[in-house]
């Protein structure tokens, strides 16, 4: 593999970033400090498959953070970041919040815990995405996330009602509402969400949202209004990124989660949990030019034969999508190779 460039993932430069980039360049080192940029670190915590990393991709219009239908597909603390006029948008997309029991239960490993709870010091605000199409998220998980945000109440936070356009009654999002917020906003009571004699004590949410959103991460409904609240609360500030950087991951991790989610997204149940994805090549002057390995742990030859599909067939499928995806990232065209290996050893020493 060529070697990996260490500093962040620069904007292409199309015409508005190229003009930013000319006059932050041109502007001596004392200035540049004194150029009035405002900034604000968003942390963006939910359930798992809420819809946290789609969202985010959404607002900063690349696919920067690995998203698929399911759950567990961010891992790790990752940022992407957007400029908007003289604003710096900094998103933590995050691991989805899990119990200490369920942590146990799926052996998943403290980092991803940690990865959330680390989120939120970093913050100037925090976003909680809650997934209203779905009704089984459990009690237990609005505990942890109201017990975390109480921990950060300096901290103001929103709330983000994401999927509205699998919605079928406006029953189920005024039952979110009530459940998520105890029926309040910056402790003041919300019309029409009055607690009834059934919901009177359940005491799970957190009523110091200082505003909720009903958005559709996936077409984009709502997500203008994010964006603008999010500038309202950015502080004058020195820059913490360039304004040409859009994250602050490496080409490698970016490639190896993209063809993950595809994974995910394209095999069947534990499949692809069970899968190690490796960068072998990238040509880091053109970044047109990608191989990526996809280790399977023997003895699974009939699970790498799942996984090639008749005739390799859904390995080139999985192969075309991460290709979309990656055009979408580095807003150029690029090839893409991914090649299947059977490993006679752990994934473990897969390197
Ligand atoms: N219909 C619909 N689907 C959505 C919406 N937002 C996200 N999704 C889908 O929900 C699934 C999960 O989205 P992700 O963005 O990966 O969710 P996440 O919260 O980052 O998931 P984890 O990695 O498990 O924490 C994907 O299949 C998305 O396409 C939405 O607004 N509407």
């Amino acid at each position: 593999m060529t070697c990996m460039r260490s500093c962040f993932l620069r904007l292409s430069y199309s015409k508005m970033d190229y003009i930013l980039s000319a006059f932050y360049s041109s502007q001596p080192k004392q200035a540049k400090e004194k150029l009035l940029w405002r900034i604000v670190n968003v942390a963006i915590i939910g359930a798992p498959n809420s819809g946290k990393s789609t969202l985010i991709n959404n607002i900063v219009e690349r696919k920067i953070c690995a998203a698929s239908s399911k759950v567990h597909t961010t891992t790790k603390l990752a940022r992407a970041m957007c400029i908007e006029n003289n604003t710096q948008i900094i998103f933590l997309d995050t691991p989805g919040v899990v119990t200490e029991k369920e942590q146990m239960k799926y052996k998943l490993p403290t980092s991803m815990v940690g990865a959330y709870q680390k989120s939120l010091n970093c913050a100037d605000v925090i976003g909680v995405v809650h997934d209203v199409s779905n009704s089984y998220t459990k009690d237990s998980l609005h505990r942890e996330v109201t017990s975390m945000l109480k921990a950060a109440s300096n901290v103001p936070s929103f709330l983000i009602l994401n999927k509205v356009d699998k919605l079928k009654s406006k029953r189920q999002l005024l039952a979110s509402i009530r459940n998520l917020t105890n029926g309040c906003i910056a402790g003041k009571p919300i019309p029409g969400t009055e607690k009834n004699s059934k919901n009177k004590k359940i005491e799970r949410g957190y009523d110091n949202f200082s505003d909720v959103f009903l958005v559709s991460a996936l077409n984009g409904d709502g997500v203008k209004e994010i964006k603008e609240y999010l500038i309202g609360n950015a502080k004058s500030a020195t820059l913490q990124y360039s304004p040409m950087d859009w994250t602050d991951q490496t080409p490698e991790s970016l490639i190896e989660e993209a063809v993950r989610a595809k994974l995910l997204d394209f095999l069947a149940q534990e499949i692809p949990y069970n899968l190690k994805t490796q960068l072998e090549y990238y040509d880091e002057e053109t970044e047109d030019r990608i191989v990526c390995s996809v280790a399977v742990e023997c003895p699974s030859e009939r699970i790498a034969k799942l996984i090639s599909g008749a005739g390799g067939g859904r390995l080139q499928q999985i192969k075309s999508h991460v290709r979309e995806d990656l055009i979408d990232l580095f807003k150029k065209q690029v090839v893409i190779d991914l090649q299947l290996k059977v490993k006679n050893k752990s994934l473990e020493d897969f390197v």
